[in-house]
């Protein structure tokens, strides 16, 4: 089988204890990602997700193991690779539009002043976002516009993996409900490869194509990859009247609730650690098990 185009071999991450030992947080924790996936991760506060990501992102060196992106080993920040936080990390002393501009004149060098700024005022107005606000500088800017700034620029760079660690979690939850669907539409528009870092299930099953499952650190290990099986476009009203999003959600809150526990702290043994597929599906059953519950999420889940 082919290498996905984002690969995690064998990542170990170690810290000092601050006792004179050494912490693990994951061990040899290996899994891919396919080109225009998105994908969320999962996980309660400590497993290492953070940690993950910067590590993707080329911000940090894992203890052991590699990352290869397209079939070359991840190394060092690099365009290629965007970036959004929760903080939502803009230059305060530039406006909203020269925000973004800044990204795509690095990322274009060769494009002239007009089509920088034609480029950028596109993806601010997939963020719901013209007019006179594009000219305020973010200080001027509400928190929900800030961040949809952010996310107009790592989207206008077109990097070939977008890492998106937390991005609405300081937001209030109708504005979060908004940025969501606007973040949707735009990743529909260009289908690049994202992995997203969220502490909201229901986020990660309006948002993802799959989601990673964490168990708890020290030791943790990336434990289940959850299908999301409801179809798209996807509306955060429309979800929750498919079949299958309650029993998704009911497999992720089980998981949080209890498994994560239960599964955590067990060493690898030097083998690769690779998340279990998950596939819950309950809008097409198998002729034979037809009408009994139990057997058709048997059959769904190896
Ligand atoms: N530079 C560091 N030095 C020592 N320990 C660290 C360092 N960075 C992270 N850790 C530890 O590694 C573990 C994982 O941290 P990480 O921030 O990746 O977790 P997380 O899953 O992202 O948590 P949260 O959901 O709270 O953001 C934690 O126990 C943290 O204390």
């Amino acid at each position: 089988m082919s290498k996905p185009f984002l690969s995690v071999e064998n990542l170990t991450q170690s810290f000092p204890d601050g006792k004179g030992g050494t912490m693990t947080v994951f061990e040899n924790a290996t899994f891919g990602v396919e080109e225009g996936e998105f994908v969320c991760i999962l996980g309660h506060s400590g497993c290492g997700k953070s940690t993950i990501m910067n590590i993707l992102a080329g911000l940090a060196e894992p203890t052991s193991g590699v990352v290869k992106m397209d079939g070359f080993e991840v190394s060092g920040p690099s365009l290629d690779r965007g970036v959004v936080f929760q903080n939502y990390s803009l230059l305060p002393w530039l406006s909203a539009l020269r925000n973004v501009m800044f990204g795509v004149k690095a990322r274009h060098p060769d494009w002239s002043k007009a089509k920088v700024a034609e480029h950028s005022e596109t993806y601010l107005s997939m963020v719901g976002l013209d007019g006179d606000a594009i000219h305020r500088k973010p200080a001027q800017l509400s928190g929900g516009m800030r961040q949809r700034v952010s996310i107009a620029r790592a989207f206008a760079n077109h990097p070939k993996l977008l890492l998106l660690d937390e991005p609405f979690g300081a937001l209030d939850a109708l504005t979060r409900g908004t940025i969501q669907e606007e973040l949707l539409k735009i990743w529909g528009g260009t289908k690049q490869t994202v992995f997203m870092i969220t502490h909201d299930i229901d986020e990660a099953i309006l948002l993802a194509d799959r989601i990673l499952l964490m168990t708890n650190g020290p030791l943790a290990r990336v434990a289940e990859s959850v299908e999301i099986t409801i179809d798209r476009p996807r509306s955060r009203t429309g979800i929750v009247e498919h079949p299958n999003y309650y029993p998704i959600r009911n497999h992720l809150v089980h998981f949080l609730g209890r498994r994560s526990k239960e599964l955590a702290g067990q060493p690898s043994n030097g083998a690769p650690q690779s998340p279990e597929t998950v596939r819950i599906d309950f809008t097409s059953p198998g002729p034979d098990d037809a009408g009994d519950e139990s057997l058709r999420l048997r059959a769904v889940t190896n």
